[in-house]
């Protein structure tokens, strides 16, 4: 098996440091470059010894450099990194796997538009745990089509810049496709003050920050006399950066398109 040669932005972050890791255990990949923005204090580093495991590559803000290197560049940065990363694995037709999370909706038809040329995958939330969840709520949402509120709820950690998470918002977009209804004209952010009662069809999303939290997410069915609540409790984000490696193997056998976790566990 040809190893795949990997690149990581953000690769100081709490995602990137776990991404090395994943990568140095992966005996089908290897770590070509790792990438930081031009200011990042970790420029010229070795990005080995971010995890403890000094392995030889340099961080550096070389994008060019970089990109020549590699078959896939893995990027879980914030949204204006990533679609100036975006348009570089365009120029080199090298396969991007997106794992950011609070794009606009100009941002994903750039990423739409992208992928007509280069393979990327692009999802909330990598872990397998998740996606099978993901699942789950589609057959939940169609069982309890009716006379029971939806509310969505996710807790992350205190340094966390979006909300609700991509995961949170997924889900929502999930169980109102399900139910027949737009997400953008059913959704409430939050509640304070006389809110009144709760229309029926409404789906509620509730956010919780602090601490070190690695990423909590319910759905709640809450009817008359009884409640479901389905949850995925994150322990670690190792899970997300071995979903991310599975999705660069992936692209391996695709020329371009773009793909979610769903289609990279063959759950469509
Ligand atoms: N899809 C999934 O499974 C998951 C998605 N995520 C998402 O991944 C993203 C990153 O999360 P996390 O690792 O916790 O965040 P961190 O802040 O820990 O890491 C982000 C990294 O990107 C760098 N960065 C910031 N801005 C830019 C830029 N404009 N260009 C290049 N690099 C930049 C940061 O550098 P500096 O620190 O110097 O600013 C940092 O090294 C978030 O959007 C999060 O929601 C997270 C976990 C799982
Ligand atoms: O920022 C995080 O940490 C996470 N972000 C993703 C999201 O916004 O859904 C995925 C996971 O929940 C962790």
């Amino acid at each position: 098996m040809e190893k795949i040669r990997y690149a990581i932005a953000g690769s100081s972050g709490r995602m990137g440091r776990t991404l090395i890791e994943a990568v140095q255990q992966d005996a089908g990949a290897v770590l070509a470059a790792a990438l930081e923005h031009e200011s990042s204090p970790f420029l010229g580093k070795d990005a080995g010894e971010l995890v403890g495991a000094p392995c030889g590559v340099r961080i550096t803000a070389d994008l060019d450099a970089a990109l020549a290197v590699a078959d896939c560049l893995i990027d879980f940065t914030r949204p204006e990194g990533t679609l100036e990363h975006l348009a570089a694995c365009r120029r080199h037709k090298v396969s991007l796997v997106i794992g950011t999370t609070g794009f606009s909706a100009q941002g994903k038809r750039a990423i739409e538009e992208a992928a007509r040329e280069i393979p990327v995958v692009f999802a909330p939330n990598m872990a397998v745990g998740v996606n099978a969840v993901f699942r789950l709520l589609d057959v939940a949402a169609r069982i309890l089509n009716e006379g029971y509120d939806i509310e969505v709820i996710e807790a992350h950690h205190r340094h966390k810049v979006d909300a609700p998470s991509g995961t949170a918002l997924r889900m929502g977009e999930l169980v109102a496709a399900a139910l027949g209804r737009d997400l953008s004209e059913c959704a409430v952010y939050g509640r304070e003050g006389h809110t009144g009662e709760r229309p029926a069809t409404q789906i509620g999303f509730s956010t919780i920050r602090g601490g070190d939290i690695v990423g909590d997410h319910t759905v709640l069915f809450a009817g008359a006399g009884e409640r479901i609540e389905i949850t995925h409790k994150s322990a670690s984000r190792m899970p997300y950066a071995l979903g991310a490696l599975r999705a660069g193997r992936f692209m391996s056998g695709h020329e371009r398109g773009l793909f979610d976790m769903q289609d990279v566990l063959g759950l469509r």
